[in-house]
């Protein structure tokens, strides 16, 4: 039997985050109106007279990664958008559908199985269950959990004790993915003229992986709450695979304004982190974005975020300064910058102040 439904609204935050039922144990109680811990002022609102449907990010077939057209293309987007999909990356449609079958599979699990990996619990240091993004900090909390894995290639031992409901199906995406994301990388960096991606650029570009699982539940009242609060992420880039539910926005050129990224079958989302504007010195921009909540489906996403190494100094590329402009980012610890992004909520493109000169 589960834990008993909160029933004062200060409850809340001890029953979804200190129980460890998050947010999917809530709506599992039957929930008629919205905690007040997840009504955004108005001003944290996605309001329909914000967005342009004009606008659309570009989507982009990688089928032939040697056609010379396709790294101006991607350098198009990344230097514009921040922004892009691609289509015809060569990994089976299959894989994808057994991932977003894993993670209904294991948010569908009984409470109680659940629990049993949310964080400070979990039996592996490389797999936890969360919710929203810094529930201790925030001022309102994010309609999202979580479920996140740190993958080290070719480490099995690692890998024994994450949850089998989804284990094999997020293991057969990791290893088709990294091939793309090891290409991605290399056309981006070519277009700041690096020529070969060696081992301390790897690491400073890669090192660290990390995939997770989110699960947006359905919402009585999604207009009220944000799935994910603007924000841009750290990375150097993320990929992420959405379901056909749609609800991720990415700020558009004019002020205020909003573009929805449309679900698209078989697609990736790749996006520039602050990792890769801090590289570039400003040439590829990492722009917020945010995932508005569905009222009447769950809705899951699964992104990568490629990160450095934790040891990696991150700053501009010499190759990018090689031709006298000045730097506009000192150099930080990578780990310093993860450590500062998860002290506060999200608060847009905030983050990378930290490293500006
Ligand atoms: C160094 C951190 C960031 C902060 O440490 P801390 O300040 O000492 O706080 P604690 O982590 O010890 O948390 C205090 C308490 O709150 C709990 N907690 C604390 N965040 C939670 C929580 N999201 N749920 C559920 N209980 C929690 C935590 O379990 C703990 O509970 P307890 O031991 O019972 O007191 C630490 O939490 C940490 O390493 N977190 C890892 C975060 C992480 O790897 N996330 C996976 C994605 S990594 C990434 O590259 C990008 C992420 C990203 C993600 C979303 C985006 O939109 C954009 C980007
Ligand atoms: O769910 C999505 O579509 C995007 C999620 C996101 O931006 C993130 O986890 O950083
Ligand atoms: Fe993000």
């Amino acid at each position: 039997m589960s834990t008993a439904t909160p029933n004062a609204s200060s409850d809340v935050l001890d029953f979804v985050v200190h129980k460890a039922n998050g947010l999917k144990g809530l709506v599992d109680t039957g929930l008629q109106s919205l905690p007040r811990q997840y009504i955004q002022p108005p001003e944290r609102r996605l309001h329909a007279s914000q967005v342009i449907s004009q606008e659309s990010i570009p989507i982009i077939d990688v089928s032939n990664w040697d056609d010379p057209q396709l790294v101006e293309s991607i350098f198009e987007a990344a230097s514009k958008w921040g922004f892009f999909q691609i289509i015809n990356h060569g990994i089976p449609q299959e894989i994808l559908d057994h991932l977003q079958d894993a993670a209904h599979g294991f948010f569908g699990l009984p409470n109680e199985e659940r629990k049993k990996f949310w964080k400070g619990k979990s039996p592996t240091d490389t797999a936890f269950l969360a919710t929203s993004f810094t529930p201790l900090k925030e001022k309102v909390l994010e309609w999202k959990d979580y479920l996140s894995f740190r993958y080290i290639p070719g480490d099995e031992k690692s890998q024994t004790l994450w949850p089998s409901v989804c284990k094999d199906p997020v293991l057969d995406y990791m290893k088709r993915v990294e091939m793309v994301i090891k290409k991605l990388l290399e056309l981006l960096l070519t277009k700041l003229n690096v020529r070969e991606i060696d081992k301390e650029k790897e690491y400073a570009l890669m090192g660290s992986l990390t995939i997770n699982l989110n699960y947006y539940p359905h919402c009585p009242n999604p207009e009220l709450v944000t799935g994910v609060g603007c924000h841009s992420d750290i990375s150097s880039i993320t990929v992420l695979l959405q379901d056909d539910i749609g609800g991720l926005y990415v700020r558009g050129i004019e002020e205020d304004s909003w573009i929805h990224i449309p679900p698209v079958n078989g697609a990736l989302v790749i996006n520039i982190g602050d990792v890769l504007q801090i590289m570039s010195n400003d040439q590829y921009k990492s722009i917020e974005h945010r995932v508005v909540a569905n009222g009447s489906k769950n809705r899951v996403s699964v992104p990568i975020f490629v990160n450095p190494g934790p040891d990696a100094l991150i700053g501009p590329l010499p190759e990018v300064l090689e031709t006298g402009a000045a730097p506009r980012y000192k150099p930080i610890l990578f780990s310093d910058y993860f450590s500062y992004f998860f002290s506060k909520g999200h608060d847009g493109k905030n983050s990378i102040n930290y490293a500006k000169i």
